[in-house]
């Protein structure tokens, strides 16, 4: 950054993720969900710096060169449902075009079928067929929202990256939307959900990584997280009593800066847990970066 300083924006982040297999990847805002997504489009603004690779097959993406990535990758090999769509559709063009163009290069869909093709396009992201000759700007934020997904879903890359893809819908719209993404995985594709819906990550996520002040602390399989045992780090602990059909509890505090980031764990200064032993950095270690995590056993016998 100007002045010198450095964001820690994706810290020793390491996970793997299989066909037909989805991730959530959760954790407040600013810890560097939509910075991770980026790194694996080659789409990281200039000035940032990256270190460790990030394969998808063969491909570093970290490391190809603008053409690959641009040619072969985005779209095609990674899909995107942008963060803020608004900004990501391009403004003088309706939202049919943009699916005919799409169907056009991605697909391969020719003149009498394309607009049958864009049509069921937009169907399958809910997106209204009386509206595709809207232009952007005459959008609402939800049917934006849908307009991008739609258009992520052409390319049937074998990896999707759904950056918080529901945001401004409502509660069926959601469940329509996840539905429809986890569906088109299928069994070849994978898809992180990126994603502050903790009910959405739980509807159709396998896995679920959760991120703070740029690290993932925590890395388990769904069931075990949403349901028993429970989160083991205590800060996804927190995220999951903050919602209100749980505890209704927030975490107190804010995380830290991630331009001074301190050396130990960075939750800490947040933790009733914490002790001396945080002082010092924790590894990832059987799903959680904490000294004093959760244990799995259940609170009391079953009747
Ligand atoms: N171009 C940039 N230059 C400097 N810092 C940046 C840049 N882009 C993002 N950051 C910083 O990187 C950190 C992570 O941002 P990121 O957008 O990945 O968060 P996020 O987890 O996606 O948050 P949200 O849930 O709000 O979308 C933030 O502290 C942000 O301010
Ligand atoms: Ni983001």
């Amino acid at each position: 950054m100007r002045g010198g300083s450095h964001v820690s924006a994706v810290t020793d982040v390491s996970f793997d993720l299989a066909a037909g297999e989805c991730l959530a990847l959760v954790g407040e805002s600013g810890c560097g969900k939509s910075v991770l997504a980026s790194a694996l489009l080659g789409l990281l603004p200039e000035n940032a710096e990256t270190a460790g690779s990030a394969l998808l097959g063969g491909l570093d993406l970290l490391t190809a060169d603008e053409r690959t990535l641009a040619r072969s990758v985005r779209g095609r090999r990674v899909g995107l449902v942008p963060q803020s769509p608004a900004a990501h559709l391009t403004p003088v063009r309706t939202v049919r075009s943009q699916l005919e163009e799409s169907l056009r290069e991605l697909a391969g869909v020719r003149k009498p079928a394309l607009r049958a093709a864009a049509e069921q396009a937009a169907e399958r992201a809910a997106f209204p067929a009386g509206h595709l000759d809207r232009y952007p700007h005459e959008l609402s934020g939800g049917l934006a929202q849908r307009a991008a997904t739609a258009l992520a879903l052409i390319g049937d890359a074998p990896l999707l990256l759904a950056d918080e893809p529901t945001t401004g819908l409502d509660r069926d719209l959601v469940d329509r939307t996840v539905d429809e993404l986890r569906r088109h995985v299928g069994d070849d594709r994978a898809l992180l959900l990126i994603t502050h819906d903790l009910a959405a990550a739980e509807r159709i996520a396998d896995r679920v990584a959760v991120m703070y002040a740029s690290r993932v602390v925590e890395l388990t399989d769904a069931p075990a997280f949403f349901g028993a045992p429970g989160p083991r780090h205590p800060y996804a602990r927190g995220l999951l009593d903050a919602l209100p059909e749980r505890e209704f509890t927030p975490i107190p505090g804010m995380p830290p800066e991630l331009t001074a980031l301190p050396a130990g764990c960075a939750f800490a200064a947040r933790c009733d847990r914490a002790d001396e032993a945080c002082a010092a950095l924790p590894g990832l270690v059987a799903g959680a970066a904490c000294h004093h995590p959760h244990v799995n056993v259940l609170e009391s016998p079953r009747a």
